[in-house]
């Protein structure tokens, strides 16, 4: 009998094209991604080698870094880094022969959540983009990474991407998560367990009831936030939630093949008795709503906690690094977390700016008023993410409780562009991650979910939402 196997081994072995002694293997892609920050010089160096676009059909381009996420960008972007940028994109797009959605497209958002609404991510398949949050994919139980902008060059070119294998990791997620525990306290709860450097090394498969119980928003949820535990990429098994979403999807295979497509998506489970070199159980029903405090995203705590003191950590290099971190965060050893005022509230990112997160975020919103010392916004993650909102009337209930409603993109997930926190503004953000500068020079980040988000802009501070009415 053949060797039990996890889901990522069988995925691996079914997209090997060639393993040297030392490792060394190539790898067959499926599909490949492709935004506008890491793209130019792979474009550049295929146009300098003479070479083409291997299979144009499998890639899919879509600008979202450095859109502006105001009305006013159908009439061009004003800064000029920005626009240079999102041109080139177009043009290699054109030039290549790669489907290309422009800020005038309203399929265009977030590569991330553009390739699951457009049935582009299947399970099964080896994805590839040059962004880290890849990763995100894997909810459809596809291996999908990041790569680096000469990697993107060698898969436009070949279809192909050097690798060798990750160990096998098993994140079991079990029992029920409580009425107002997410996705996002379930990802960031693992992430303060393992670490930023916990899944170093690994490809982490999530499993267990509270995973299985995740909607597909919820799994990209949790998946996205992989990389920010050190895992090449994160995936889980595909099931009947999983095909239900990708059914009748532009890109999804139709009639005979997806009958065919869904028998063998059926087949990517792990074997009983499959080995994995590491095993993380966590129990979901213990969780509470959670609130990063520091500058990394293993910093976390419950909201019904207190920011820990730096001095109980025995390792002096981490003590350094956690003070470092509350000093920059503004922030003192035993304030509670609920007694933290915010300036800025971001719902949105490739983390938590899908329709899910919206309606959840709407439901804390509405009928209420934006604190007066807060200034918050909601960026739908693609333009289909805005027009499912809208149809709901979701942007109504924001616009009247005072949020401001925008374009699609990235924006003050990481401002590339003009959403950006002023020095020492305070923001709670859905987003996944909240180095130093990272929402703007001097930004204060805390990640929360987005039921979290808005009602820490209603109070103007962060409240646990699980008592609060
Ligand atoms: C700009 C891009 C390369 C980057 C990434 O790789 O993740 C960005 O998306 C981020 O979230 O920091
Ligand atoms: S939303 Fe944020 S994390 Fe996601 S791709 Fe954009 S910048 Fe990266």
């Amino acid at each position: 009998m053949s060797k039990a196997r996890t889901i990522y081994d069988k995925i691996w072995d079914d997209h090997l094209v060639d393993s040297q002694d030392d490792g060394t293997c190539l790898i067959y892609i499926d599909r490949h991604l492709v935004h506008e920050v890491t793209s130019p010089q792979a474009f550049e160096g295929l146009r300098l080698a003479g070479r083409t676009v291997h299979a144009p059909a499998k890639t899919l381009a879509v600008v979202d870094h450095n859109v502006p996420t105001t009305p006013d960008r159908v009439n061009g972007i004003k800064n000029e880094e920005s626009r240079i940028q999102v041109a080139a994109l177009a043009q290699n797009a054109l030039d290549f022969g790669v489907e290309y959605y422009s800020e005038k497209d309203k399929r265009q958002g977030i590569v991330h959540i553009v390739g699951p609404e457009q049935g582009f991510t299947l399970p099964g398949m080896t994805i590839v983009c040059g962004d880290s949050h890849t990763s995100t994919h894997g909810a459809f139980g596809a291996l999908a990474h990041g790569i680096g902008t000469s990697e993107v060059e060698h898969v436009l070119a070949t279809q192909t991407l050097i690798q060798s294998k990750a160990k096998n990791m098993l994140v079991r997620v079990d029992g029920k998560a409580p009425e107002g525990v997410t996705a996002k306290d379930i990802i960031l709860a693992i992430i303060g367990e393992i670490g930023t450097a916990g899944g170093t090394g690994h490809v982490i498969e999530f499993a267990g009831e509270a995973i299985r119980d995740l909607s597909m928003e919820g799994r990209m949820t949790v998946c996205n936030m992989t990389i920010e535990g050190g895992a090449r990429a994160g995936l889980i098994a595909p099931d009947e939630k999983t095909f239900a979403y990708i059914k009748e999807r532009p890109r999804a295979p139709k009639g005979e093949a997806w009958d065919r497509a869904v028998e063998y998506w059926k087949s990517l489970t792990t074997d009983e008795g499959a080995e994995y070199d590491r095993v993380v159980t966590l129990n979901a029903a213990n969780l509470p709503p959670i609130v990063s405090w520091g500058s990394s995203p293993e910093d976390v705590i419950a909201v019904t906690g207190e920011v820990p003191n730096p001095d109980d950590i025995a390792d002096e290099t981490k003590r350094a690094s956690k003070w470092r971190a509350l000093k920059y965060m503004g922030l003192t050893p035993g304030t509670k977390i609920t007694d933290i005022e915010l300036d800025r509230v971001f719902i949105g990112s490739c983390t938590n700016g899908r329709i899910e997160d919206l309606r959840a975020a709407a439901a804390v919103a509405k009928g209420r008023k934006v604190s007066d010392r807060v200034n918050a916004m909601v960026v739908p993650g693609s333009g289909l993410v805005k027009e499912q909102a809208e149809a709901e009337g979701l942007d109504k209930i924001f616009l009247e409780a005072g949020f401001e409603w925008r374009e699609p993109g990235c924006s003050m997930c990481l401002a590339m562009n003009d959403d950006r926190l002023k020095p020492e503004e305070r923001c709670a953000s859905t987003s996944n991650r909240n180095f130093e500068g990272r929402q703007g020079y001097k930004g204060r980040t805390h990640l929360v979910s987005p039921a979290m988000a808005a009602a820490a802009a209603i109070e103007g501070r962060f409240v646990d939402i699980r008592d609060w009415k």
